[in-house]
């Protein structure tokens, strides 16, 4: 995708792997919007690419993407003030499995509602110019993770996305929707998880066996990755130590010749 020019949301920007995907966002040229619930930071950040970028080319709304209002009136406030809206990045989410309803709300509920809205704005059959929505869900989304809601919750942001990706719509809303599941990466998620000690204990050894961390700059080559493959639909790319790779274009029962996803129609 050439953004050049062009609008993205990103939520759960003011640090760690929004902060990452925004400023990559930005570097290609492009206008951003950085939601989240620290405004601090969220301050911070918005500043420091104001800096760098340009005034013009970045503002901070604060927005709990958990609370339905606030998130529409996001939406609507980056069209308002940017006059339009090409990309939108879901990728605020926690680990707690404690306030485990919590985590739904924020990794699934409002990834499911952020879709939705992007669809809404960007969707050609709503006056929109297409667009690409690329939703963060985790490696835990694709293998067993010690921490069961979290996983289930990057589990359902995969199914999202592989099932929007289906363009069963036949490519008239013209919105690519991809995913991108990271392993560990140091970010202040790795620092504070709400877990038992007996999740947390399991996840040490995970890290290690699975080759250590990663640091944002990996992921955000995962991101670009997903900026420059204008025929993905529905794509799950993994990113690991190891490398990157797309996960999972088995077809299932039903059509074993061409797979699940669709081509891409109708490229923004
Ligand atoms: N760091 C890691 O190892 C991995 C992280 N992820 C995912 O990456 C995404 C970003 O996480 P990190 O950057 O690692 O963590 P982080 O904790 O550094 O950043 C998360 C950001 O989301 C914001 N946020 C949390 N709840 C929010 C809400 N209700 N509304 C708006 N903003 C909210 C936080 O204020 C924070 O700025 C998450 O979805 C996480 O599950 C996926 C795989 C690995
Ligand atoms: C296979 C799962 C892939 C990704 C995990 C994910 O999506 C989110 C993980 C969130 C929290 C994990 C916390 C793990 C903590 C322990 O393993 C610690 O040993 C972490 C170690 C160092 C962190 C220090 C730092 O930030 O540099």
């Amino acid at each position: 995708m050439q953004l050049s020019g062009k609008v993205a949301l990103v939520t759960g920007a003011a640090q760690g792997l929004g902060k990452g995907c925004a400023e990559a966002i930005l570097e290609r040229g492009a206008k951003v919007a950085l939601l989240d619930t620290n405004e601090s930071a969220g301050q911070e950040t918005a500043a420091d690419f104001a800096l760098k970028y340009g005034a013009d080319r970045c503002t901070f709304i604060l927005c709990d993407v958990t609370a339905k209002d606030q998130l529409e009136g996001a939406f609507q406030k980056v069209v308002d003030h940017f006059g339009g809206l090409d990309l939108v990045v879901n990728n605020a989410g926690i680990l707690n499995e404690v306030q485990w309803e919590k985590c739904i709300d924020v990794n699934l509920v409002s990834v499911v509602r952020g879709c939705h809205l992007g669809l809404r704005y960007m969707g050609k059959q709503n006056g929109g110019n297409g667009g690409l929505i690329i939703n963060m869900s985790s490696v835990a989304g694709l293998y067993a993770f010690p921490s069961p809601v979290y996983a289930t919750t990057k589990a359902g942001v995969v199914g999202l996305t592989r099932s929007l990706g289906m363009d069963y719509k036949l490519g008239r809303d013209c919105v690519r929707v991809n995913a991108l599941c990271p392993s560990f990466t140091t970010t202040a998620i790795l620092a504070d998880p709400e877990v038992p000690e007996d999740q947390y204990q399991h996840m040490k050894d995970m890290l290690e066996r699975g080759g250590g961390l990663m640091q944002i700059p990996d992921v955000v080559k995962g991101l670009a990755k997903l900026l420059d493959e204008d025929d993905k639909n529905g794509a799950v790319l993994e990113v690991t130590v190891q490398g990157m790779k797309y996960h999972g274009d088995e077809s299932g029962p039903w059509d074993r010749e061409s797979g699940t996803h669709q081509p891409n129609l109708c490229i923004a």
